[in-house]
């Protein structure tokens, strides 16, 4: 007894017949059998020449419809190599009681030529097989005429709901009503889209390139001889962010360098921020970053950890931050002056003018990073354009946070002072900004003459908050009264590139599964070493695999041209996903013969194969 076999099929094999063909002769069959199973050429021709000559089948009077059939042949472990050639077609049982299964007519007369998308296959299958119906298609009619709900392929088992017993929940003097619930079929949701929108259906290339980019920069090779340390506390495959030569700034009284690096643990890219000569007088000194590394917010770079370390035959402290790829510091995206370029045949000086809407937009980003900093107790101590690194379209961070902490630990300064200092700074670096000048306080005056001239009053207003004297009510929550209701218009924005994101990934939402099926195809098909095994490649499921891969990518249209149709591959794939009850018919290379089947069926048949192949 095959109690797991699945459902038999209703693959019919058509054969184009033979003028010299013989009168179709059934197989040696006892008498009881044959008569209640009905005519073949009932159902492929719509009458049977040898009805009255002797053909021991069933045949229905003349003038009534089809009548229902009598039940699927017995279940078999799989559809097995002789279900191709079935000597009687069944279709399944119908899912709508009340009308009679529809016959699959095949003109054999005239056989069918080349298959395309848009002529017999297709057609045949559109007109003459019932239409999919997501709600009905996968109830099975039993032989009582009751429903039997389908099996819902996204239900998990009841043992995998973690505990959770419905039964206990419900009371027992109340019985909920029963509403049957009709499993979505998610994976037929994809419509079709028309030819020239055929690119919507990937993200948009301007996000793919910039996504490319970043993932090309983290694979770039290493430098080598740089004389950089091959590893040092897990961290290894060092690469610098910053030349080395020209001139340096010094970060405080100290030189520093930034450096890529690939951790042992996890694998991901981190950035470290060595000081160079520093020496580490008290081990208390980490704590702060410790505390840094407990912040977690969207406008800080992350810190890590921190160490000291002799491998760069110094004694250098590093901390380590996260890795944004391809960021850049604002100082490199807005200040640093370009390089002229060529305009109407001229060469002309590129403007750096930042937009009065990207300048609040960083405003607020950076407000509200500070602000997350200062209500943990903290100060950010370095706000300067060199430090906030732009890391995707308008997103600022600011980066190298904790590292003053470690260097000034012996100063004491009192948080309060410091958190005044962040706001002055603040200032600063709006001004900075506003004018592309790296130093504006040398000239305060000419710098918010341009800033009045080139902003709104609001935004020059904010900066003089920033820059004025310490008090007690200058406190960085103050500034978001002043924001007012532009902080909404960042929150539309904010929501808007949310919104736009997802749409982008929804484009690429069936992309996952359906190279997960190609891959199947690919490890079935064309198996070399299965190539003189007929009953691996030309029998039996590996054969209808093989019709309806080329069903799905080898049509040609009547000219015999190739048709190359994504949405018809996208469409077929999908429904072959779903295993939709819906019926094609695939044709021999030769054209010679053809079956129906349906997705369904095409589905285990692929599922089958893969799992010989996979026990092999
Ligand atoms: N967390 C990070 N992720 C990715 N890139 C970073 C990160 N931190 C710094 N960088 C990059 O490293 C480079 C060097 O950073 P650094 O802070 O030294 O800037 P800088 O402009 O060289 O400043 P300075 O002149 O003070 O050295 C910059 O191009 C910056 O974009």
């Amino acid at each position: 007894m095959a109690f797991f076999a699945r459902p038999s099929s209703s693959a019919v094999k058509i054969v184009a017949p033979s003028v010299t063909s013989p009168p179709p002769s059934p197989k040696p069959t006892s008498k009881r059998d044959a008569t209640q199973r009905q005519c073949r050429n009932i159902l492929i021709y719509g009458s049977c020449k040898y009805q009255d000559k002797g053909c021991i089948y069933y045949h229905p009077p003349r003038d009534t419809p089809s009548p229902v059939l009598p039940e699927s042949p017995v279940p078999s472990a799989a559809l097995p190599a002789q279900a191709v050639n079935a000597p009687v077609f069944v279709p399944k049982t119908p899912h709508y009681p009340t009308s009679p299964p529809t016959p699959v007519i095949v003109p054999l007369q005239s056989p069918p030529s080349s298959p395309s998308p848009s002529s017999a296959p297709s057609d045949l299958s559109y007109e003459h097989h019932e239409p999919f119906n997501p709600f009905a298609s996968d109830d099975e009619v039993v032989n009582d005429g009751s429903k039997v709900p389908a099996v819902n392929p996204y239900e998990l088992p009841s043992d995998s709901m973690l505990g959770y017993d419905p039964a206990n929940m419900v009371d027992s003097f109340y019985t909920p009503p029963y509403y049957a619930q009709q499993p979505l079929n998610y994976h037929l949701y994809t419509q079709a889209r028309p030819e020239v929108l055929a690119h919507k259906y990937f993200i948009s290339d301007s996000i793919r390139e910039e996504l490319q980019r970043r993932s090309e920069t983290i694979r770039t090779a290493l430098v080598p001889d740089m004389m950089l340390p091959e590893e040092m506390q897990g961290y290894h495959s060092l690469v610098p962010l910053e030349p080395s030569t020209g001139d340096r700034r010094k970060f405080g009284n100290w030189y520093s360098s930034v450096y890529r690096a690939t951790n042992s643990a996890d694998g991901l890219q981190y950035v470290l921020r060595r000081i160079e000569n520093f020496r580490l007088m008290q081990q208390t000194a980490f704590t702060a970053i410790e505390n840094w590394s407990r912040l977690r917010h969207p406008n800080i770079v992350s810190v890590q950890e921190a160490f000291t370390t002799r491998a760069f035959t110094d004694s250098s402290l590093v901390v380590v931050y996260d890795y944004h790829p391809n960021a850049q510091t604002v100082y490199e995206a807005h200040i640093k002056p370009k390089a002229p370029q060529f305009q109407n045949g001229r060469l002309q000086t590129q403007s750096n003018r930042i937009p009065e809407q990207t300048m609040w937009s960083y405003v607020i980003q950076i407000a509200n990073a500070i602000k997350a900093v200062h209500d943990s107790g903290m100060a950010v101590r370095i706000i300067d354009p060199t430090k906030i690194l732009l890391t995707g379209k308008n997103r600022v961070r600011i980066g190298s946070c904790g590292v003053v902490d470690v260097l000034m630990y012996e100063s004491h300064a009192d948080i309060a002072f410091l958190q005044q200092e962040d706001l002055a700074m603040f200032g600063k670096l709006i001004i900075s900004l506003c004018c592309n000048n790296p130093a504006p306080m040398n000239n305060l005056v000419k710098s918010m003459e341009t800033v009045g001239r080139h902003y709104s009053s609001d935004l020059k207003s904010v900066a003089l908050f920033l820059i004025s004297k310490p008090g007690p009510h200058k406190i960085i929550g103050q500034l978001f009264d002043m924001i007012g209701s532009r902080l909404l218009t960042e929150m539309d924005e904010m929501q808007n590139a949310v919104d736009r994101l997802e749409g982008e990934l929804l484009t690429e939402l069936e992309n996952a599964r359906l190279v997960r099926l190609l891959c199947k195809f690919g490890f079935i098909n064309e198996r070399p070493e299965f190539a003189r095994e007929p009953r691996w490649s030309e029998t039996g499921d590996r054969y209808i695999v093989k019709l309806f891969r080329d069903y799905v990518f080898h049509q040609v249209d009547e000219q015999g041209n190739p048709v190359v149709n994504l949405s018809h591959v996208l469409t077929c794939l999908n429904k072959l996903d779903a295993g939709t009850d819906e019926r094609i018919m695939l044709v021999s290379r030769d054209e010679q013969s053809c079956l129906v089947v349906s997705y369904k069926e095409v589905k285990s048949c692929i599922n089958s194969a893969f799992s010989d192949l996979s026990r092999r």
